[in-house]
């Protein structure tokens, strides 16, 4: 594998969670399985409330977009006669399940888990996990002056529980700011070119790092930086891809070093 060096254009650091800062088993094993034990009892707690009641709202948009697709789940509205609460709890549970089968990365279903994994981060049943390569390189990389910002399908509200209630800690000061897809999803170049308006820097300045390739392509098409992370367990990258992008293992020091100097 060629050593990774970053453009000096780069300013600005641009970093996926799932299978970048973060393993993606932490993702699959622990966040969506508490996600789906728990969807139907947090509902049922919070239902009169007004944030449960915009998350079900913005589910009942989205499923009404999406009945096309097969085995989509409709949810009804409780003014609809003849439907009862339990019933329409159950609806918008099942849309839950169906739409977390298919790894769906909506932003009324990200803004629903991030409310869910609340209580769990809060009261220490539940904690972020990050690459211990990943806090050192942040570290490194603000003392040299280079700005960090995290994009992410899971709702920005759900990666400051992560980074916030982490395994390291308290990690929310490394952050300059995050994106998730309310500013577009991962997989459009558009996305990129909102952030860099959004951070008020050129595409060109910043490096994003990323496991998943059809992301790479987005963002590089957008005039941004990217390099490919390779970590256990995350999708395999082609032999053509491995030549087409630059590839890294981990955040290490050597790394960042090699990034200023
Ligand atoms: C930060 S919340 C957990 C991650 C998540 O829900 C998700 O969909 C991960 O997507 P990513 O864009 O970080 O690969
Ligand atoms: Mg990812």
């Amino acid at each position: 594998m060629a050593p990774f060096t970053a453009p000096t254009a780069v300013t600005t650091l641009l970093l996926d969670i799932e299978g970048t800062t973060s393993p993606i088993t932490f993702v699959k094993d622990v966040l969506f399985p508490y996600v789906k034990d728990n969807v139907k009892g947090y509902l049922s707690k919070h239902w009169k409330e007004q944030p449960c009641q915009e998350d079900v709202a913005e589910l009942r948009k989205q499923a009404d977009a999406d009945s096309l697709l097969s085995g989509f789940v409709p949810i009804p509205c409780t003014s609809e006669c003849n439907i009862d609460l339990d019933a329409v709890i159950q609806a918008v549970v099942d849309n839950v399940h169906w739409q977390m089968s298919h790894d769906r990365k909506t932003t009324a279903l990200k803004q629903l888990q991030g409310h869910i994994w609340k209580s769990a981060y809060a009261t220490g049943q539940m904690k972020g996990k990050v690459y211990e390569d990943v806090v050192p390189a942040i570290q490194k990389w603000r003392e040299a002056g280079i700005k960090v910002y995290i994009y992410s399908s899971g709702s920005i509200e759900a990666q400051k529980l992560l980074f916030g209630y982490s395994t390291e800690g308290d990690l929310l000061t490394l952050f300059d700011g995050h994106f998730d897809t309310t500013i577009g999803h991962k997989g459009e170049s558009e996305s990129y070119i909102n952030i860099a308006k959004s951070i008020g820097c050129s595409s060109e300045n910043i490096l994003f790092l990323t496991d998943v390739t059809k992301e790479a392509k987005a963002a590089e098409e957008a005039g941004v930086h990217v390099a490919v992370v390779l970590r256990p367990g995350n999708i395999a990258v082609t032999d053509d891809e491995k030549l087409r992008y630059s590839l890294i293992t981990s955040f290490s020091m050597s790394w960042v070093a090699s990034m200023y100097h």
